[in-house]
C-alpha cells in the first residue's frame, strides 16, 4: 500500500526523518513509537503530502503522493485539530465530509453508528462549534470524520491522547474492530504502548527520525518496548 523510499526531512540542517526504506503492506496495522521528537508527525505529514521531503519519496498504491491526489480517495486521516474546520457544528462538518464523499445524510448516520459508545452523548446534537469543545471531544470528531469515507488506509497521530480511560478502550476496540472487520490497512502513532500492540500487529520504533526497530506483535511485544524506553 505505502512504499517509502530514502526519506529524509532536514530542518536548520538536522536530518529529522531519515527512513532508507519502509514498506506498509495492504492490510497491514503498524503502529508507530517513539520519544518526543523522534520524527513520527513529520514522517505523518510527508506520507500525506503536507510537508515536502527534503529527499526521497512516498508511493501509495504506487503513486507519488507529492504529484497526484488520487491517494486522497481512499486515505482517511487525523493528526491535529488543523484538520477540523472548527468554526461549524459537528453536524455541519460532517455533512461537509459526506458532501466531499457523495454521502447521503442516511449515509453518515449509519457510519457514525460504531461511534455511540465513544462519543458518549457528548458529540452530536451539542449546538455548539467545533473550538467550543474539549480537546478529547474534537479529537473524536476528527477521528470519526477520517473513517465517514470508509477508507481503505487510515492514518492516526496519537488518536489515543487527551482522551479519559473509558475513550482510550473504546477508541481501542473500535479500531480493532475495523481491522478484524474490514481489514483497513491502518499507520498510527502512540505513546500508549499498551493500546498501540493491541490494534497493531507490527511495530517500528523511531529514534531520532531513524527507524532502529521493526517488529512483529506477540506476547513478548510489550515486555520488549518497555525494556527499549527504559533508560
Ligand atoms: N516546522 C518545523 N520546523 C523546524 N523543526 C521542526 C518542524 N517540525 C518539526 N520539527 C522538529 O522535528 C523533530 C521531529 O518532530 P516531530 O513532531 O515529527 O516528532 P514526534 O515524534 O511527532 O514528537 P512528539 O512525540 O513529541 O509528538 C523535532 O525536533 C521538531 O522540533
Amino acid at each position: 500500500m505505502l512504499t517509502i523510499k530514502d526519506l529524509q526531512k532536514v530542518y536548520n540542517g538536522t536530518a529529522v526523518v531519515q527512513l532508507p526504506e519502509l514498506l506498509v503492506n495492504t492490510g497491514e496495522a503498524v503502529g508507530v513509537v517513539g520519544n518526543n521528537g523522534a520524527g513520527k508527525t513529520t514522517l505523518f505529514r510527508m506520507l500525506l503530502d503536507l510537508v515536502r521531503p527534503s529527499k526521497g519519496q512516498v508511493h501509495s498504491k504506487g503513486t507519488n503522493v507529492a504529484l497526484s491526489e488520487d491517494w486522497k480517495t481512499y486515505t482517511g486521516s487525523y493528526l491535529d485539530e488543523g484538520f477540523l474546520i472548527d468554526y461549524l457544528t459537528v453536524e455541519e462538518y460532517f455533512k461537509f465530509i459526506a458532501d466531499l464523499n457523495g454521502l447521503s445524510q442516511g449515509d453518515v448516520l449509519e457510519r457514525l453508528e460504531p461511534f455511540h459508545d465513544l462519543f458518549n452523548g457528548e458529540v452530536l446534537q451539542q449546538r455548539k462549534y467545533i473550538r467550543d469543545f474539549s480537546k478529547g471531544n474534537q479529537k473524536k470528531i476528527g477521528i470519526a470524520a477520517a473513517l465517514l469515507s470508509n477508507p481503505e488506509l487510515l492514518i492516526l497521530d496519537e488518536p489515543f491522547a487527551n482522551l479519559d480511560p473509558s475513550s482510550q478502550i473504546r477508541l481501542k476496540n473500535l479500531l480493532k474492530k475495523l481491522r478484524q472487520e474490514r481489514q483497513m490497512t491502518m499507520l498510527i502513532s502512540s505513546h500508549d504502548l499498551n493500546h498501540v500492540i493491541e490494534v497493531c500487529e507490527r511495530i517500528v520504533i523511531l529514534e531520532k527520525g531513524q527507524l532502529v526497530q521493526d517488529m512483529q506483535t506477540t506476547e513478548n511485544t510489550l515486555q520488549a518496548l518497555e525494556a527499549y524506553f527504559t533508560v
